[in-house]
């Protein structure tokens, strides 16, 4: 399908006879942005490197702009790539400017768009030192200003905000905001997940190398059950005290109470706290990424303890 752009089937990959990824099944669609979550060793950065072609599949398909990343026909989509590794490393003596300018090159990006995206990602003032002086935060910057050389079709950016201040956080997220408007699919990785949520358009995440879950955080939320966080504020105290409400208390203080309840129950709570005259404020937090992320990782490792018990038998 044309507006597909990274198409996964049943992939997997082993090392050695190790099963480091299996039965990966993926359709990211123009302009989409996925977050990839998982713990260390899940299988994040051999997907990536699975999607660009750098490593061979062990079962299963990869196709990316319609053609698989390994064959020759992929050379034309390769500069519609961009590619930010986990751990960025450049040519040390180089300056900045001439690291961007050597890339710019080998990716025949217009000259001009080398000072610009230097001065996006706030490296102007360093672009003539040679990157050997640059600090962790700014070799990341400019490892960013190289994956978005060429205005890429496709970016695979791994741990994008390692070492990034908050501010420079800040504008990364709003430069793939603007790539997805120009129709730019994304798929990120990372460890920091709060604040990643607003700019995802679907997660997936992966536990031992198995997907454990994929779908827009509604869709996750819906299938995870999991309840939703009420705070309520004038209760002085009060006995919450309805069993059919089905209510879980967490705090119950003069100041401020706080809640969990099933999605099922909200509204009969909502209308329940209401009917209390000293309420002045209440605020319903829907289940967030990191607790979605805990959640599915619990359900992997409760898994593999069943599994595990089971071979012991
Ligand atoms: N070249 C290799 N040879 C053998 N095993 C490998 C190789 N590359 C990766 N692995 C193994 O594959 C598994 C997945 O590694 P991968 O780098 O994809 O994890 P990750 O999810 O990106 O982890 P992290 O969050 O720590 O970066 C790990 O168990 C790792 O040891």
């Amino acid at each position: 399908m044309k507006d597909i752009i990274v198409s996964l089937k049943e992939l997997g990959k082993n090392y050695n006879g190790l099963d480091v990824l299996q039965n990966i099944n993926l359709d990211l669609k123009a302009g989409e942005v996925l977050g990839l979550f998982g713990h260390n060793g899940a299988g994040k950065t051999t997907m990536m490197k699975l999607i660009l072609g750098v490593i061979e599949a062990s079962s299963g398909s990869v196709n990316v702009f319609d053609v698989a990343p390994q064959s020759k026909q992929a050379w034309h989509s390769r500069k519609k790539i961009g590619y930010l590794p986990e751990n960025v490393s450049f040519y040390d003596h180089l300056t900045g400017l001439e690291v961007l300018t050597y890339f710019a090159r080998l990716k025949t990006s217009p000259k001009p768009q080398v000072k610009q995206l230097l001065e996006q990602v706030g490296l102007t003032h360093a672009i003539n030192r040679p990157v050997k002086t640059y600090s962790k935060g700014m070799r990341q910057r400019l490892g960013l200003a190289q994956a978005f050389l060429g205005e890429p079709k496709l970016l695979l950016l791994d741990e994008p905000t390692v070492g990034l201040d908050p501010i420079a956080t800040k504008e990364f997220y709003l430069s793939v905001d603007n790539l997805k408007s120009k129709g730019a699919s994304v798929i990120l990785c990372s460890h920091v997940l709060p604040g990643v949520e607003q700019h995802i358009d679907r997660a997936m995440i992966l536990a031992g190398g198995k997907m454990q879950a994929l779908g827009t955080l509604n869709d996750l939320r819906n299938q995870a059950d999991l309840p939703v966080n009420i705070a309520a504020h004038g209760l002085n105290g009060a006995v919450l005290d309805d069993p059919k409400l089905n209510l879980h208390l967490i705090k119950n203080t003069s100041e401020n109470s706080q809640l969990q309840v099933p999605e099922q129950n909200k509204i009969s709570v909502l209308k329940h706290l209401l009917a209390y005259d000293n309420i002045t404020d209440i605020h319903l937090d829907a289940p967030t990424l990191e607790q979605l992320y805990q959640h599915y990782l619990n359900k992997h490792d409760q898994q593999k303890n069943v599994t595990k018990q089971g071979t012991q038998l």
